[in-house]
């Protein structure tokens, strides 16, 4: 294998060195010595504690991230999840490409969207699902795709349930009701399609040369939370702190991480910041890791919530859909959230208009 390549997908079991258009310069993956001053870490709450608003809300306001225990998802599930993903990457090459991501969708198997905004590339596949995955799975499996699509739609199910829990859980941390946001009841007629969610699952092959290997940069989801499920007990999470620099999150049997994303740091004004995350890859461990990316419905437009705008705190972001939103992200990444700032600071705003979204 040359040590230059320049192709898009790579095949990377066949790979016995890190080509160099895959080698990251300055990496700090390795943080123990940092690790020991580290008086905490990222929070682990079990759902049905009586203080379990509390405990959310503070680990949302403090690290962005938190973990849940008695989620009420069934192992099973979660273990049926991981089957279905690692039979997936596990296809040749040319199978997967046959469900490759096309340039007008999410949907499909492909390189994270963010690649473009980085000079290297990631020890990355991903596959991702954003409405029906029927077409892609008939592509993937023409024979028996069956078991494949069922998973994924009990997955999504029963995550769109834990995702709407946490959500008011977090929210009820401040104060917040159903009453406060127009498009929360799903009663309303308006909203009747409910909240909108996308699957990806990621995929970090084993890697030659993991110190100098990026399995996904940093960056926030552009979500009101992520639901993770890093499989197999295999660690790869990293998330930033502002005082304690980069930090991992272990991987706790049966736990998933839930992350605040930047639909929730709009809609609560700031009071919950969504959080810069990353995954780094192993030696001999291929990691895969299951997101649920939660969103509002697609007609909603979200904007910091009434109750928590007065005199002492203005309202900070302007209102937007999802799917602004992702316009925005896709084209500004980590300047996304800058841009949607009622006044911007560094006069870098978009305006509801110049971004014809
Ligand atoms: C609904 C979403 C959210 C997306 C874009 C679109 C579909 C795929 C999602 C991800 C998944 C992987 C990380 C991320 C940063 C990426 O590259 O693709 C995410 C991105 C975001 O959260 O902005
Ligand atoms: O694999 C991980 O640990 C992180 C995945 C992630 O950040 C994402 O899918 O948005
Ligand atoms: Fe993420």
């Amino acid at each position: 294998m040359p040590a230059r390549v320049a192709h898009k997908y790579l095949d990377f079991g066949l790979v016995e060195e890190l080509p160099d258009s895959y080698a990251w310069k300055a990496l700090d993956h390795d943080l123990p010595s940092e690790e020991a001053h580290k008086p905490n870490s990222v929070p682990i709450i079990d759902l049905d504690h009586n203080n379990a608003i509390e405990l959310i809300g503070s680990a949302c306001k403090t690290w962005g991230v938190f973990q849940v225990v008695n989620h009420n998802i069934s192992k099973n599930l979660l273990d049926d999840i991981e089957y279905e993903g690692r039979k997936l990457f596990s296809l040749p090459m040319h199978q997967k490409l046959k469900a490759a991501r096309s340039p007008d969708g999410p949907s499909g198997y492909g390189v994270p969207s963010i690649s473009s905004f980085f000079p290297k590339l990631m020890w990355h596949e991903g596959f991702t699902i954003s409405g029906s995955p029927l077409a892609h799975a008939r592509q993937l499996w023409p024979e028996d795709h069956t078991r494949f699509c069922q998973t994924i739609q009990e997955y999504e199910k029963e995550m769109n349930k834990l995702a709407e829990r946490i959500m008011w859980l977090i929210l009820g941390s401040l104060n917040i009701n159903k009453e406060d946001i127009t498009w929360a009841g799903s009663k309303d007629d308006q909203f009747q399609e409910g909240s909108s969610a996308v699957l990806q699952l990621n995929s970090y092959p084993a890697c030659p040369d993991p110190d100098r290997a990026m399995g996904l940069a940093a960056h926030t989801d552009s979500t009101i939370v992520t639901i993770l499920h890093q499989t197999n007990n295999t660690s790869g999470l990293q998330v930033y702190r502002e005082d304690y620099g980069w930090t991992r999150v272990p991987p706790q049997n049966g736990a998933l991480v839930v992350n605040v994303g930047d639909l929730l740091h709009i809609l609560t004004n700031g009071w919950c910041p969504s959080v810069l995350h990353r995954a780094v890859v192993h030696r001999t461990q291929h990691r895969l890791s299951i997101a649920y990316l939660y969103g509002p419905p697609s007609s909603a437009r979200i904007s910091p919530i009434p109750k928590l705008v007065d005199k002492f705190h203005p309202q900070l972001y302007r209102a937007i859909t999802w799917g602004e939103y992702l316009g925005i992200k896709a084209k500004h990444f980590d300047k996304a959230l800058r841009s949607v700032l009622v006044s911007d600071p560094t006069s870098e705003s978009l305006g509801p208009n110049d971004d014809n979204c």
